[in-house]
C-alpha cells in the first residue's frame, strides 16, 4: 500500500438522478492520496455514474466533491482533466485508426504550451515541445511494455491490448487520480494478471491514486487498499478489503439473497 492518509478524493452525500431512476443516493466516501479504491455492486448499482460523477460528466443534483483540497459542487470534464483527473472507459474508447503512439499522444494533450498557429506554421517551439510530448509517451509505451505496437493501428490490436493502450493514454496525461471503468473487463485470467501488475506499478512507482470499478472479486481482494461496496445506489460497505468481504450485508448484496443471477460475483471465499 502506497496511501499517505491524507484525502485527495472526498464524495459528500452525493445523489444523481436520471429522472425517477435514483442512480446514486447520498453517497459519501473518501479515497486517500496513493491509495487503490475498488467500487463494486451488483449490475445498475450506480458504479459508472460515481465516476461520471467524479470526472464532471454527469452534475449530481446534491453533494459535494472536494479534490486535492478544494470542494465544488459541479465539476465540468476539462476541469477534471486540468485538475489531474483521467479516466479510461468500459467500453474502449480509442482512436481506432491511429496508431497506439499517436492515441498515447492524445493523451498529452493538455500538456502542450505551444499555441495552435505556432503548430501549424511549424515554428521552432512547436517542434521542441512536439519532440517532449513525444518523449514522453514513449516513455508510457516502455513502461506498459507495447513497444512492439508502438506503430500498429489499434483497431488491429487485441483486445486485451487495446485496454492496456487505454491505460497508457490516460497515465500519458500524468494525472493525480486515475479513474478505470472495468480495465480488465472481457480478458482471460493471465491478461488480468498482467493488467493487475501495471495498475500496481502506476500506483507504486507513478504514485497515482486510482478509483476502479471492478466485477472479479479475487481481482479487487488481490488489487485493493479500500473497497466501497454500491448497491442500488446506496453504499452498503466502505473499509478494507477483508472487512468488506465479511460484511452480512455486502454478502447479501453479492450471495443474491436481494438480487438474482448473481453467481458471476460471488466473492470467493
Ligand atoms: N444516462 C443515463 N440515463 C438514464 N439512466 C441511466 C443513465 N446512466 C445510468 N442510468 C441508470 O442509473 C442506474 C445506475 O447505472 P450505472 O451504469 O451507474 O450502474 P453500474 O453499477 O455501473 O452498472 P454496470 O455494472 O452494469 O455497469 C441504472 O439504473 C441505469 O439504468
Amino acid at each position: 500500500m502506497n496511501a499517505t492518509g491524507n484525502t485527495l478524493l472526498g464524495l459528500e452525500n452525493i445523489s444523481l438522478s436520471f429522472k425517477a431512476v435514483k442512480a446514486v443516493s447520498d453517497i459519501s466516501f473518501a479515497v486517500a492520496e496513493g491509495e487503490i479504491c475498488a467500487l463494486i455492486g451488483p449490475n445498475g448499482a450506480g458504479k459508472s455514474s460515481l465516476l461520471n460523477v467524479i470526472n464532471g460528466v454527469y452534475q449530481p443534483q446534491q453533494g459535494l466533491i472536494r479534490f486535492a483540497g478544494e470542494a465544488c459542487q459541479r465539476m465540468r470534464p476539462h476541469d477534471a482533466a486540468v485538475r489531474g483527473i483521467a479516466r479510461t472507459f468500459q467500453n474502449i474508447a480509442l482512436f481506432k485508426g491511429m496508431s497506439v503512439l499517436d492515441n498515447i499522444l492524445t493523451g498529452r494533450n493538455l500538456k502542450r504550451r505551444s499555441h495552435w498557429l505556432e503548430q501549424a506554421l511549424g515554428l521552432r517551439r512547436a517542434h521542441d515541445e512536439d519532440d517532449r510530448q513525444r518523449l514522453h509517451a514513449e516513455r508510457v509505451i516502455d513502461f506498459l511494455r507495447i513497444q512492439p505496437w508502438r506503430q500498429t493501428l489499434v483497431g488491429k490490436l487485441p483486445y486485451g491490448l487495446q485496454k492496456r493502450v487505454e491505460l497508457g493514454r490516460a497515465l500519458a496525461a500524468e494525472p493525480r487520480l486515475l479513474l478505470l471503468d472495468e480495465p480488465m473487463a472481457g480478458m482471460n485470467a493471465e491478461e488480468k494478471r498482467e493488467m493487475s501488475r501495471f495498475i500496481l506499478a502506476a500506483n507504486r512507482e507513478l504514485g497515482t491514486t486510482v478509483v476502479l470499478i471492478e466485477h472479479d472479486i479475487g481481482v479487487v481482494m488481490g488489487l485493493s487498499d479500500h473497497v466501497v461496496v454500491l448497491d442500488y445506489g446506496r453504499k452498503i460497505g466502505d473499509g478494507p478489503p477483508a472487512q468488506v468481504r465479511n460484511d452480512p450485508e455486502v454478502l447479501a448484496a453479492y450471495l443474491g439473497t436481494r438480487h438474482s443471477s448473481r453467481s458471476e460475483r460471488r466473492p470467493q471465499s
